[in-house]
């Protein structure tokens, strides 16, 4: 797993360390420096006489980046400091020069941008040292023009000093120019904003070096690893059942939309459900059937709910009508999931809303209903709810606004995308491990099936500790994009594939012996 501290959180963890005279930032430019010759080394074949540039802003994140400079000019790296603010960190610039290093004071000359600007581009590896945890909103002045200028020419390689400067450290905002790097080397631990999009597809390869802070407090943002999701995933044993194993109901697809529930209940199968039931009209179960004769299309008890995929949205309008009782059926699945009063109390389970059934919702859910709406379907959620806002917001914003629609509705809210965000109880997951290939219509049905199999097999689990849905809900985002990985070789892949790799992936992932 990989966590992430508040920008706030690193610096009361760096405070008592630097009060006692502990050399963090020969630490961290060391360990910057030293992944720099690595870098070099793999893209030509002697360091020396290499060219390296370094972009130093006013504060340490400078620092850094001239310290690491000052290591590189003692190997015969040519070394060339560009500054763009008055200020720039005094032991390091003192560093570099004693080192051989040159310096480019930009800031004294801007108008000589294009011409530093086309140098730069032409370097072996730059360091972006502009800003770091001490940025306040988007990059200004001579900083923001040089990336632009270098953003719009040849890309050269780009490392990121703690992080690339100019996104927001803590929410994952890109507000202005940020330059984007092939590699992020961060210093003590990573920082929300590295794990969460849009920011997220600006940091390259992230390296997490270890300066030796001891960080309390919980963390912001969390991001699962494979072997996170091959200790979560449930392994039945001895004892087990097809009932114990965990049953789902599918409340999915309609005649106009039958391949949902086909491939919501495949899902459901192929990431080990104990049981499937299918809950609609009997034509699309019939056509679940002759893709799954595993599922049961008979009532009866189930142990989490996938509902809503591919379900129309507008209950109450013309396309409602055409919906065979699905919006009937999924009401009554989450009225009795949430326990409202009426329902029996054995049928508390947990609930996948997705697509139509994201309509369908009270006003608030419990913490174990996972929501799995896309951009827009976030978006529209929010506006039933008060909020004034746009799927481009949410894009701009995703964590704010899945944080946001789990205050407002109280239900976990897994947020699709690239990098898909999940808002829980008690913290908050982002799963960058889903190419662009995955962007195929039903891939999502697929996701809202095997979460409805995860949620069945800890049904009691979930419903006792609500805070578990939200790491349900990342391993399974996990698992789609590893499922992915298998199925399409690094290709386009067919959403029902991704169901079909997911046996092959959960075994690779499971803990020998
Ligand atoms: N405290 C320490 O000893 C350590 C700090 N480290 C480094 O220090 C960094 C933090 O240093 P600082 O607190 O000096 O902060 P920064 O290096 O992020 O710089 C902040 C300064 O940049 C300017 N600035 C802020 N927002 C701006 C914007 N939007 N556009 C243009 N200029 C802007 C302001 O003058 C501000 O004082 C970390 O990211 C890390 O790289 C590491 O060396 C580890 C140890
Ligand atoms: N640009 C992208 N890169 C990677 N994955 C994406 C991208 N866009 C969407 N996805 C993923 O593809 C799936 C699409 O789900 P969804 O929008 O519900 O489609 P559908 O309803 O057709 O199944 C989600 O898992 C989402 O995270
Ligand atoms: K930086």
């Amino acid at each position: 797993m990989i966590e992430a501290w508040s920008a706030a959180d690193v610096r009361a963890a760096e405070e008592p360390l630097l009060a006692a005279g502990v050399p963090l930032m020969e630490r961290a430019s060391f360990a910057l420096a030293t992944q720099v010759l690595r870098d070099l080394r793999a893209r030509r074949r002697s360091v020396r006489g290499a060219r390296v540039a370094l972009l130093v802003g006013a504060g340490n994140n400078g620092g850094d980046a001239l310290h690491a400079g000052a290591y590189l000019a003692r190997r015969g790296v040519a070394v060339t400091a560009v500054l763009v603010a008055e200020r720039a960190h005094a032991a390091g610039l003192a560093a570099l020069r004693a080192a051989g290093g040159r310096v480019e004071a930009l800031h004294e000359a801007p108008e000589r941008l294009g011409g530093v600007a086309g140098d730069v581009a032409r370097s072996d590896v730059v360091l972006d040292g502009l800003l770091g945890i001490g940025a306040r909103g988007a990059l200004r002045g001579l900083a923001a023009d040089l990336v632009r200028v270098l953003d719009a020419g040849p890309r050269p390689w780009v490392v990121a000093v703690d992080l690339p400067s100019g996104i927001g450290v803590d929410d994952g905002t890109v507000p202005g120019p940020v330059l984007r790097a092939d590699r992020t080397v961060t210093f003590g631990a990573a920082k929300p904003g590295l794990l969460l999009p849009p920011a997220a597809h600006l940091v390259g390869e992230l390296t997490v070096v270890d300066i030796g802070l001891a960080l309390r407090a919980e963390p912001a943002v969390r991001r699962l690893e494979p072997a996170d999701v091959g200790r979560a995933w449930p392994v039945p044993g001895p004892g087990d059942h097809k009932y114990t194993r965990g049953v789902v109901g599918v409340v999915a697809g309609t005649s106009t939309y039958p391949g949902a529930a086909v491939l919501a209940a495949s899902a459901a199968v192929r990431a080990g459900a104990g049981m499937v039931r299918y809950v609609g009209p009997p034509a699309v179960g019939q056509a679940v059937l002759a893709v799954r004769p595993e599922v049961v299309t008979a009532p009866g008890r189930v142990q989490a709910w996938a509902l809503g995929s591919g379900v129309p949205v507008g209950f109450g309008t013309a396309q409602a009508g055409r919906d065979e009782g699905q919006h009937r059926r999924a009401r009554t699945a989450l009225a009795e999931a949430a326990g409202r009063p009426g329902s029996p109390v054995e049928r508390t389970v947990p609930a996948v809303v997705d697509a139509g059934g994201l309509d369908l919702l009270e006003p608030t859910s419990p913490p174990w209903f996972v929501l799995t709406p896309h951009a827009g379907e976030l978006a529209a959620l929010l506006r039933r709810r008060g909020e004034d806002v746009e799927r481009e917001a949410v894009e701009a914003e995703p964590v704010r606004w899945a944080r946001r629609a789990r205050e407002l509705t109280g239900a976990t809210v897994l947020l699709k995308g690239s990098v898909t965000v999940v808002a829980g109880m008690d913290g908050t997951y982002a799963q960058a491990d889903a190419p662009a290939w995955l962007a195929t219509a039903g891939s999502g049905d697929v996701l809202a099936g095997v979460l409805g199999a995860m949620l069945a097999a800890r049904s009691a689990d979930v419903v006792g500790r609500p805070a578990l849905s939200a790491e349900v809900a990342s391993a399974t985002a996990l698992m789609h994009g590893l499922a992915w990985r298998r199925a399409g070789q690094g290709g386009p892949v067919a959403a029902l594939e991704i169901a079909g790799a997911v046996p092959a992936v959960v075994a690779d992932l499971l803990p020998r012996g």
